[in-house]
């Protein structure tokens, strides 16, 4: 089944480049006990992408300000690490935000397919790292109730779950295996110390509250402590929002020389992609 990410079709299963994963021993599974980034939401309003909102004012580009005015009025976020509980949900965000129209059976078979990929595909190549973040709303601020017993796994994660997790507004992929980079040297090797984004989706209810900037500012501080120099995306031209979005986050198109053939996510061959990238410093705080 075919994988959604840079907002198309990908050539093979979500599963792999989506959940907390790393090689062993460096880290073995899912923390459940993350220190949590809580961070204030921003404005309201949702938009489809590939589209720039045109219009002004609250409900469009700074519903932030909304936000600022009302806080009380929007439930708290919080971005984390995915767990074995958030899965069914990470796949039906992912699955409604690239697959919007899709319907009765097909868009149930791709959430089951996504569902069991994210269960089943941890593995990543040795010294490479992998997680899904997740932006949830609604959790209580102590979500250390748990169910489940401290031993048991299941795909990675632990399988333990938490009885006041909040749900899933928002996913991102980020990891250090270097697929869609071009390798280097005569042996053709993985690029180290570039971070990989993908799979960037927030629930059409949720958009425009800033999510996304959370999720990226994770995935950055994620890659620092990764000891990544950069972070670097493939972003579907025509996808105007998601262009804005990391251009904002301080991402720059690069030139892919003529030729090059550097690789790309393999979606429908009419699709073109923006490769950009973004230098991280190195102490800055994220
Ligand atoms: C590498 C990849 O994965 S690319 C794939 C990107 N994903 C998709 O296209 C899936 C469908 N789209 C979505 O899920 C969402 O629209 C996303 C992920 C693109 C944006 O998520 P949101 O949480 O709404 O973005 P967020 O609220 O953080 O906005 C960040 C910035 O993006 C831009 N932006 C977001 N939505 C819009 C919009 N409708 N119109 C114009 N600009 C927008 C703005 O610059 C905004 O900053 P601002 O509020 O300071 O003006």
């Amino acid at each position: 089944m075919a994988l959604v990410s840079c907002g198309r079709l990908l050539p093979h299963s979500f599963p792999s480049p989506s959940i907390s994963s790393s090689s062993p021993p460096r880290y073995p599974t899912l923390p459940l006990f993350l220190p949590r980034v809580l961070i204030p939401h921003r404005g309201g309003g949702s938009s489809r992408s590939g589209t720039l909102s045109t219009a002004t004012g609250v409900g469009t580009c700074r519903t932030s300000q909304a936000i600022d005015l009302f806080p009380s009025v929007w439930p708290e976020v919080t971005v984390r690490d995915a767990r074995l509980e958030d899965c069914w949900e990470v796949a039906d965000t992912h699955c409604r935000c690239f697959f919007p129209d899709y319907t009765f059976p097909i868009d149930l078979v791709l959430r089951i397919d996504r569902f069991v990929g994210l269960l089943s595909g941890f593995s990543v190549p040795p010294g490479c790292m992998r997680t899904c973040l997740v932006a949830v709303t609604g959790s209580s601020v102590n979500d250390n109730l748990y169910i489940g017993c401290e031993d048991l796994k299941i795909g990675g994660f632990e399988g333990k779950f938490s009885i006041n997790r909040g749900s899933v507004a928002g996913i991102l992929t980020v990891d250090t295996v270097a697929d869609f980079l071009p390798r280097k040297g005569p042996l053709r090797q993985r690029r180290t110390g570039i971070a990989y984004i993908s799979n960037v989706a927030v629930r059409e209810a949720d958009r425009r509250r800033g999510i996304a900037k959370m999720l990226i500012a994770k995935a950055e501080a994620r890659a620092r402590s990764w000891g990544c120099r950069s972070m670097a995306l493939h972003c579907d031209i025509n996808n105007l929002v998601a262009t804005r979005l990391y251009k904002g986050q301080g991402f720059k198109c690069i030139k892919v020389p003529d030729f090059a053939k550097w690789p790309e996510p393999k979606t429908s061959p009419a699709l073109r992609f923006n490769f950009m990238m973004k230098l991280l410093t190195p102490n800055a705080t994220p």
